[in-house]
């Protein structure tokens, strides 16, 4: 029994079709790490995934409101503190506690700052710390370790690990090796034809509250 399935899902992006005729599922406890060069289309794979935008052709199947995304831009509110964004995003997504989350994150010490004046890295953790607060068991994540140290790169880590033990799963697109158990899915050889072009349905809100 898979979390999400896709079933020959075709993607585009400003109209144009990027990837075509993929076929995967996710079960609990799996890590998906999505590869393939710049401009391949992984960022367009998991937004369609995260329901930002519909799939071209083919389907994408999981429970409603299963998937967590963390895009590039990290959703974070530049006015509220740290612990205001985490308790807002709890609010929003059902009330999970925020310790843990401010813990794991080694946010402690930051709690009261705006989160506009953290620096990229921290508020890369706050992004990532958010997840922790969804309860949604699909983590959808783009580039996760964009700006964060060493450190960090392994507290993230350690977060997902302790997801997928706990029966999540993760779609990770990232160029860096994480040291997962991973399943790997290069996008590469889905490629689409750029001879069609179509309407897609960009919403283009990847600070939306997903
Ligand atoms: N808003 C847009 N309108 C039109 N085309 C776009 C738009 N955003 C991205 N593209 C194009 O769609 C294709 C897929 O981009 P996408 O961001 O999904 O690739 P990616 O694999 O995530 O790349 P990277 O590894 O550089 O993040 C690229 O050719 C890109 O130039």
């Amino acid at each position: 029994m898979s979390l999400i399935s896709v079933s020959d899902l075709a993607v585009s992006r400003g109209g144009v079709p990027v990837l075509e005729g993929m076929s995967f599922a996710v079960a609990p406890g799996e890590v998906l790490v999505l590869r393939g060069p710049n401009g391949a289309g992984k960022t367009t794979l998991l937004r369609t995934l995260a329901g930002l935008q519909k799939p071209y052709a083919g389907t994408v199947e999981a429970a409603p409101e299963a998937v967590a995304y963390a895009a590039h831009a990290d959703g974070l509110k530049a006015t509220l503190t740290v612990t205001e964004n985490l308790a807002f995003w709890s609010g929003v997504y059902g009330g999970a506690p925020i310790a843990p989350a401010l813990a794991h994150f080694n946010l402690g010490s930051l709690r009261d700052r705006p989160a506009g004046n953290l620096s990229a890295g921290q508020k890369r953790r706050l992004g990532l710390a958010r997840l922790m607060v969804t309860n949604r068991p699909v983590w959808v994540l783009d580039e996760p370790t964009v700006s964060l140290d060493a450190a960090s790169v392994a507290l993230f880590a350690a977060a997902v690990r302790a997801h997928v033990g706990a029966g999540g799963a993760a779609i990770i697109a990232t160029h860096i090796h994480l040291g997962f158990e991973e399943t790997v899915f290069d996008v590469t050889p889905y490629k689409a034809r750029q001879d069609v072009v179509r309407d897609d349905f960009d919403r283009s809100f990847d600070e939306a509250f997903l």
